[in-house]
């Protein structure tokens, strides 16, 4: 709780800077034909800055009753098929996919005030990329996802921690152990949207529309 006598949490969010004074520039007219060229040059920029997180990923789904919910995940990749992350197939955000594949992904690097958000549908990467997928996390994180229940009421925290040492011991015991429900989901979008911050609050935004002839590019007012 804030202290009664001081500031209130309104005036601290007002007087908490939104973005820093060292900014990156980004120009439109120079940008690549294709979102995932440039996209790449954004989060490999992100990486190399030391931005923290520079992988989360918040993907937002709309389920079949239309409720829509969003949660962060790792991007694992970027072809060009789409933007790959992983998940458990018990978890709401399948089931929302599996319902309706509509989805945006969206990207912030605070540090660099830019911005991506993707809009378009998801598809399920298939069985044996799942596994490889699955294959290349470390026992620790295998075992994690072996003792999950994705979203199921947990008695305690204790709990969770001996089912966590359980699977991993399996995991460390068999490498060729695979989750059946784990699954490499592929966000393929049909509009992507940078956005870079700039401290006199000209800030630059671009997007990229997927038609028949290939990727549009349009310059927008912020
Ligand atoms: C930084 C970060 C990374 C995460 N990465 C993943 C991930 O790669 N896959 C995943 O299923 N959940 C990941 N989570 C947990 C999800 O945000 C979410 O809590 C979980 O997947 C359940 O979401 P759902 O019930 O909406 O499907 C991550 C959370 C954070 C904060």
């Amino acid at each position: 709780m804030s202290d009664p006598a001081g500031p209130t949490l309104r005036d601290r969010l007002r007087r908490t800077p939104a973005f820093g004074a060292d900014l990156p520039t980004f120009e439109p007219d120079d940008a690549p034909d294709a979102p995932h060229a440039l996209f790449e040059e954004w989060v490999l920029g992100a990486i190399d800055a030391g931005a923290p997180a520079p992988q989360a990923m918040t993907v937002s789904t709309r389920g079949a009753d239309g409720s829509v919910s969003a949660r962060v995940v790792v991007l694992k990749d970027v072809t060009a098929e789409g933007w790959h992350f992983a998940t458990d197939a018990r978890s709401r955000k399948v089931q929302d996919l599996t319902a309706d594949a509509a989805v945006a992904a969206t990207f912030y690097w605070p540090t660099l005030a830019r911005q991506v958000r993707l809009t378009g549908r998801a598809h399920p990467a298939g069985a044996e990329a799942s596994a490889a997928d699955f294959r290349e996390r470390s026992p620790a994180s295998r075992g994690a996802a072996l003792a999950t229940r994705p979203g199921e009421p947990l008695g305690s925290h204790a709990e969770l921690v001996a089912a966590i040492d359980e699977a991993t011991a399996r995991a460390d015991a068999d490498r060729a152990l695979v989750l059946p429900e784990w699954q490499l989901w592929v966000v393929v979008p049909d509009e992507i949207e940078f956005w870079q911050g700039s401290p006199e609050r000209a800030h630059v935004r671009a997007v990229y529309r997927k038609e028949s002839t290939g990727w549009t590019r349009t310059r927008l007012w912020p």
